[in-house]
């Protein structure tokens, strides 16, 4: 483990969180609690991380929420966490609520049409194969391909891509492994915000949020002073993270102190 910030004194931070009132614990989902698989629906978690989450919840004493760019319905049987935690899906369009309650929060005809059509391009220069059709967005996945197919792919995804970008309300953003046409007006940070936003309790909660991607920086960035960030990778790259852990052994001493600090109260 590695202290990125000044500011934080790890010893501390889980002192606090055995005295806390309320513990909230945010995880991103692939790269972070499961190493990459070139077969997304086999991209299960580290041994032993399902076990430590089904243990911190029934201290019940913290609340786990998952924060992830996957569709709520292909995270659900990876996690296999029963009873299921809170989930945002799509980087915050999708909400699924602990007591199962499912929303998106998208719905728009002409969007529709336009990921249509971004998907048409997909189809018309034959990598239909690599393509993940998410509830609001496009993925093109290329993980491992070689260099020289990598190459190719992403300047020939970016090139048809890039037109609707600049014409609508779409984003491209690089990630771990491929590139996503995304809807503008939510990621992983305002997904946080509206958690920390919709807190009952007066008492500034504990809250961790560990990530590992490109995508998992808007929610550092907006935890900033807020909670603990940290980056889970096994190399460090420039990051707006507090701590740096490296998957899986760190990990699971992570989690391991935060189920710890749940049953010291
Ligand atoms: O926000 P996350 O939970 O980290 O999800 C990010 C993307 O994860 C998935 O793709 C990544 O994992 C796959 C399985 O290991 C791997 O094959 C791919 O190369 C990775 O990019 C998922 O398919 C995407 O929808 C998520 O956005």
């Amino acid at each position: 483990m590695q202290l990125l910030s000044s500011n934080v004194n790890l010893d501390s931070f889980f002192d606090n969180l055995s005295q806390a009132q309320e513990r909230i614990l945010l995880l991103d989902y692939d790269g972070t609690l499961a190493p990459f698989h070139v077969e997304r629906d086999k991209a299960f978690p580290y041994p032993g991380v399902k076990e430590l989450l089904d243990e911190i919840c029934q201290t019940q004493t913290t609340q786990l929420i998952i924060i992830s760019g996957r569709a709520i319905k292909d995270l659900i049987p990876l996690l296999n966490l029963n009873p299921l935690p809170e989930i945002f899906g799509s980087h915050g369009w999708e909400h699924l609520t602990n007591k199962g309650k499912y929303t998106l929060e998208l719905s728009d005809s002409h969007l529709e049409k336009v990921l249509a059509q971004a998907r048409q391009h997909i189809e018309e220069l034959g990598l239909t194969g690599l393509l993940e059709q998410k509830p609001v967005s496009l993925a093109i996945h290329w993980r491992g391909k070689d260099t020289e197919t990598i190459n190719f792919i992403q300047s020939q995804v970016r090139r048809v891509w890039e037109n609707l970008e600049s014409i609508e309300n779409l984003e491209l953003h690089d990630f771990d492994g491929g590139l996503e046409l995304r809807v503008t007006g939510k990621d992983k940070g305002t997904a946080v915000e509206s958690i920390i936003s919709n807190l009952d309790s007066r008492e500034t909660p504990m809250i961790a949020y560990l990530g590992d991607d490109n995508t998992d920086e808007d929610a550092f960035k907006f935890l900033k002073d807020k909670g603990l960030s940290v980056l889970v990778r096994e190399h460090l790259r420039p990051t707006n993270a507090d701590l740096w852990i490296k998957p899986p052994e760190e990990l699971l001493q992570f989690l391991g102190k935060w189920k710890m600090a749940c049953l010291d109260k």
